[in-house]
This record gives C-alpha cells, structure tokens and sequence, in this order.
C-alpha cells in the first residue's frame, strides 16, 4: 500500500474480476479497502462500516438484492455511493445506478464505467475511465480515489449516458463477437459498430441521455475495446455464437459474467414500447434466443430497406 495522506475508506461489493481489480486500484493509491462478497467471511455491515465510498461491482442480476440489505444495514451520512455495474433490470429496466438512488435517495451515487477490461488493469496495464454524478462533487471525489498513474480518471456531467453507454455496448460486443466468429472481416466489423453505436445513440438520446456522451469513454471507448478484445465475455458469447456453438453450450463455460445477454432481452422490449428501430439488437436478440442462425441474422441486416445514413 502506498503512503497517502489522506486515506479513505473504501468498501467494495462484489469480489468478481472487476470488484476486486478496482479493490486494487484504490488499495495501491493507499487507501483502506474492505471486500465483501457474499461467499466470503466478512460481514456486510462490518465492510460498509464507516465508508467513505460503497463501490458495488455486483452482476445486476444481484444488483436489487444487495441493495436492499445493505438498507437494513446502518450507512454512514457521509457515505457515497458507486455503481460500476453494466446492465438493466429485468423487472423494471432501471439502470444500476437508479436501484441505488431509489433505495438510497439522499446519498449520492456515482457511475464509473469506461473501456475497462479487468485482466488488462489486473496486469497494471494503463487505462482510462469517467464518474458521473448529479452531485458533481461526489464524482470529483471518486475521480481523486481512484485516480493514479496507470488509471486516469475524469469526470462527466451526464450519469444517465455514462451508465447507458457502458451497458448498451454489451449488445454490440456480442454483434461484433459473431462477426468475427463468422469471419466476416475487417469491413463488415466496421460498419457493424458504426451502426451499433447509432443505435445506441437512438435509443439512448429517447431515454435522455446526452449524445455526446456516446462518443466518450463509456460509449464508443468501451465499443472499441470490448468489440476488439477476446477478454470481453460479451464478445466471447457472440464469437463462439458465430462459430456455431449453441448459447447453453457457451454458458457451460463461460469464466464470469456477460451482461450483454440480458441487456439484450430488455432493449428489445424497451425498443418496441418505444416504437425505436434496432436492427443489430434485434438479430442479437433472435441469435440468442436460438430463433434464428448467425447467417440468417447477417442476411436480415443487409437485405433491410435501403435508406440514408443518417435517419
Ligand atoms: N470484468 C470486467 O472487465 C468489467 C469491467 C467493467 C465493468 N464490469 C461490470 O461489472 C459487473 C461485474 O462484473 P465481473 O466481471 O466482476 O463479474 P464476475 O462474475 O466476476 O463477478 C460478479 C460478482 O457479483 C456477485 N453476485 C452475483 N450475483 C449476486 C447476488 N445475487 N448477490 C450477491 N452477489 C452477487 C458475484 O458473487 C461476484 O462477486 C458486471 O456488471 C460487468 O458488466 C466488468
Ligand atoms: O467482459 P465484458 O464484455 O463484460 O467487458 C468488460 C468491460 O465492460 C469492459 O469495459
């Protein structure tokens, strides 16, 4: 542990590939770090004790129920919150980040997301990512908590994008994953997440996020590190998907969480309420389900009514 002045005590939920990376980044920036999961021997209400920050890199299949008995537990007033999930609620299609608000409404909560591919941090490679918070403050102070050399951090004025950005490029991982696993090359990639991240952007401006957002770190940046890299899960689903491996099969093996997977089932139905085309989504979500094979997915999204660009 480095010398730090001025240290803080950060609680981390969750000791999964990102929890316990980000567990590190705090610890070697001399801060004092707890860890609770829920195979381990620690307490919740002895790790949320006192904390200056409660980090939750839960799966958000887990994202309700850990917040709810951290609820019965006693938060310190000084507590923030931080959420580093990406995903959507089932039930209600709420965002991480709105699970906790709404258990947690006079605390303030931080999304921090960004092209964060644990095992690449883990190996002290150098990465970046944003905090957003409606109290501006508060992502100012995660920003200096987990700032260093080797992670930069900044901050961003808009959460909803940041969150949305981070969970919505799930999808496209998945998308890209298949195309590799179909070898489609290297033109075929490009166009698809282009046209990803427009979707993303339709459907994220509707939800009232920000545009821009999607052009910083936690849209297109994790677009392009999680449809590049074989260390994303999400990207591992599609690729294996593509090479003509069933979902079950891939699931059997699959070393931690892809989100992506029930991302997709929500924006599908989201997409539809809202009367919102998403066309890549859409053949994901069939692929997934098994309705339809990767080719066919790959045919429905070329032979689609011609149309321009932008639209
Ligand atoms: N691994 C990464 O590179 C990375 C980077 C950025 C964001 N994320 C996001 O962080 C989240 C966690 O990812 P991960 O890679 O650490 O996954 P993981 O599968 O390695 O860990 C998930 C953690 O959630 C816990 N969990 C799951 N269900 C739970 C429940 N019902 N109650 C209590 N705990 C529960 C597990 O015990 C585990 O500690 C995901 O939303 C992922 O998208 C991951
Ligand atoms: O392994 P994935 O696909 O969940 O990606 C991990 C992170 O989201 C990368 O930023």
């Amino acid at each position: 542990m480095g010398t730090n002045p001025n240290p803080k005590l950060v609680a981390i939920l969750g000791a999964g590939a990102w929890g316990t990376a980000l567990g590190n980044l705090a610890q070697t920036n001399g801060h004092q770090v707890r860890i609770w999961s829920r195979q381990g021997s620690q307490t919740l209400a002895s790790v949320i004790e006192g904390a200056d920050i409660i980090l939750s890199a839960i799966s958000m299949k887990g994202v309700s129920s850990v917040a709810e008995q951290v609820k019965s537990l006693p938060v310190s007033p000084k507590s923030i919150f931080v959420t580093a999930t990406k995903g959507l609620d089932p039930q209600t299609t709420c965002l991480p980040s709105q699970v906790w608000q709404i258990t947690f409404p006079d605390s303030p909560v931080v999304v921090l997301s960004g092209p964060n591919l644990s095992k690449e941090i883990q190996k002290s490679l150098p990465a970046a990512t944003a905090v957003a918070s409606s109290i501006p403050s508060a992502a100012e102070f995660v920003q200096v908590v987990f700032s260093s050399h080797l992670f930069r951090v900044y901050t961003n004025p808009d959460p909803l994008g940041v969150e949305l950005g981070g969970t919505l490029k799930n999808v496209i991982a998945i998308a890209a994953g298949v195309c590799d696993g179909l070898q489609l090359g290297t033109n075929a990639k490009a166009a698809l997440v282009t046209r990803g991240l427009t979707e993303m952007v339709r459907i994220g401006v509707q939800w009232g996020a920000k545009m821009e957002t999607f052009y910083g770190l936690s849209g297109l940046g994790d677009l392009l590190a999680t449809c590049n890299s074989a260390l994303s899960r999400n990207y591992q689903v599609g690729y294996q998907l593509g090479s003509g491996k069933t979902l079950t099969e891939i699931l059997a093996n699959l070393e931690g969480t892809a989100e992506g997977i029930n991302t997709t089932q929500v924006l599908v139905q989201r997409a539809k309420q809202q009367y919102i085309s998403m066309p890549i989504t859409e053949q994901v979500y069939r692929v997934l389900q098994g309705e339809i094979t990767p080719e066919q997915a790959l045919s429905e999204l070329m032979l689609r009514d011609m149309k321009p660009e932008y639209h």
